[in-house]
């Protein structure tokens, strides 16, 4: 029986999916594996017990990842499973950002009740008077799912959308229209455009990098939309940027006490992916993802770890080993093995960065002293008996 904790709450048609092997449990102590949305994992302890973390959604920055692997704690996420949720609040995002929207409609309800409403209506309105986003420049920086969507729906409302990705992959490439122009340079981007909506993950790379030094780069009244991370933004050089209105709107999916108050900000309670679709989509990628590697050692979309599939067990035994990419370990693997006469048959061994990933397959069923004779082994993180 595996226990799965809920860190936030998890679309029921996700947790439906777990069969009668699965038992939600209150007590995340005794989880095997957490789902989790926005909550942070940062404060809490990582019990032994744990041995995944399915983020439901695409931001894992809530989830310490290299301290996780360390404990052989698989972390997961959903890549591109809110992604549409996300873009259409974006698509809104440009048009609040157009016209003072929100600040007119506020106005309204506090006239609201006086009878010469309309009169009023009409000799205020050029005080939320704004432009139009067709023909408008937009830069998209980071153009992954949420990107890709934005850039390709902005475009054919009628912008001239920039994109800006160093690292962008070959699907999300497949999927970006050919008319979006790939920019070479950030700076580029601040140059030319009037929109500009950031789509990166928040890193010690990206943290901060809408700052002081951007915004002298871009336009008088650039219109800055984030629905990615509040601190990829630098906080006081934004503030002194909408004070002199070098950035005439600033929408954001995450307030801040400072940001919050402001007129020029339009602050919205991070709702990107808070939609059916895509709190639905999020848990059943994220549960059948936890099952594939719980059951079968299977890891699919994880952020710290290597991808690996090698099917269904079908030998007897299968050792799944969480360990450091370093030279030898495999030869180690194979001749603690040889040494109690397992023959082995059949081995996968994946990596990324510096965490390491075998699944080895044995022709008998595995047992806790051959688990220990790998976990001895100098550079293993966790041996996890799958059969
Ligand atoms: N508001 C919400 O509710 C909500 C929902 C989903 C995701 N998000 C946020 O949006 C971010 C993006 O989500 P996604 O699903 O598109 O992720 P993704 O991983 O598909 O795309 C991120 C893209 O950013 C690119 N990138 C990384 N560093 C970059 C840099 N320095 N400059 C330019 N591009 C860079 C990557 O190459 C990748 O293509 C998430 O990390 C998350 O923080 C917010
Ligand atoms: O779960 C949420 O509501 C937010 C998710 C979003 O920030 C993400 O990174 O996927």
């Amino acid at each position: 029986m595996f226990k799965i904790n809920c860190l936030n709450p998890i679309a029921k048609i996700g947790l439906d999916n777990f069969s009668e092997e699965y038992a939600i449990t209150d007590n995340y102590e005794e989880a095997d594996a957490v789902l989790v949305r926005s909550a942070s994992v940062h404060e809490l302890d990582l019990p032994d017990s744990l041995q995944a973390i399915a983020r439901a959604g695409a931001g894992v920055n809530n989830i310490p990842i290299d301290k996780c692997a360390e404990k052989g704690i698989v972390v997961f996420n959903t890549p591109g499973a809110n992604a549409n949720g996300v873009k259409e609040l974006v698509l809104t995002g440009l048009f609040l950002a157009s016209r003072d929207i929100i600040g007119g409609v506020n106005w309204v309800n506090s006239v609201k009740d006086d009878p010469d409403v309309a009169k009023l209506v009409e000799k205020n309105k050029a005080k939320y008077a704004g432009i139009e986003i067709s023909g408008k420049k937009l830069g998209v920086i980071g153009l992954g799912a949420i990107g890709v969507l934005v850039a390709n729906a902005a475009m054919k409302l009628g912008m001239e959308v920039y994109g800006y990705d160093p690292f962008i992959s070959v699907r999300s490439a497949w999927h970006l229209s050919k008319y979006i122009k790939p920019s070479k340079s950030l700076a580029e981007i601040y140059k030319e455009c009037d929109f500009i909506s950031i789509h990166v993950p928040l890193s010690d790379a990206t943290q901060g990098m809408l700052n002081e030094e951007a915004f002298k780069m871009m336009k008088n009244g650039v219109r800055i939309l984030n629905f990615s991370r509040d601190s990829l933004v630098n906080e006081e050089d934004m503030i002194a940027a909408l004070k002199v209105g070098k950035v005439f709107k600033y929408v954001t999916d995450f307030p801040t006490p400072k940001m919050a108050p402001l007129n020029e900000v339009v602050a919205i309670p991070h709702l990107g992916a808070s939609t059916c679709e895509s709190e639905d989509n999020c848990a059943v990628m994220a549960v059948s993802q936890l099952m594939d590697y719980l059951e079968n050692g299977t890891i699919r979309n994880s952020v710290n770890y290597p991808d690996c599939d090698n099917g269904y067990p079908d030998n007897a035994g299968r050792l799944a080993i969480h360990h450091k990419n370093i030279p030898n370990m495999i030869g180690q693997f194979t001749s603690a093995l040889a040494q109690e006469n397992i023959n082995i048959s059949d081995m996968i061994n994946k990596s990324k960065g510096q965490y390491a990933y075998t699944l080895v397959d044995i022709e008998i069923p595995s047992t806790p002293e051959i688990k220990q004779k790998i976990k001895a082994i100098e550079g293993v993180y966790r041996v996890r008996i799958v059969k």
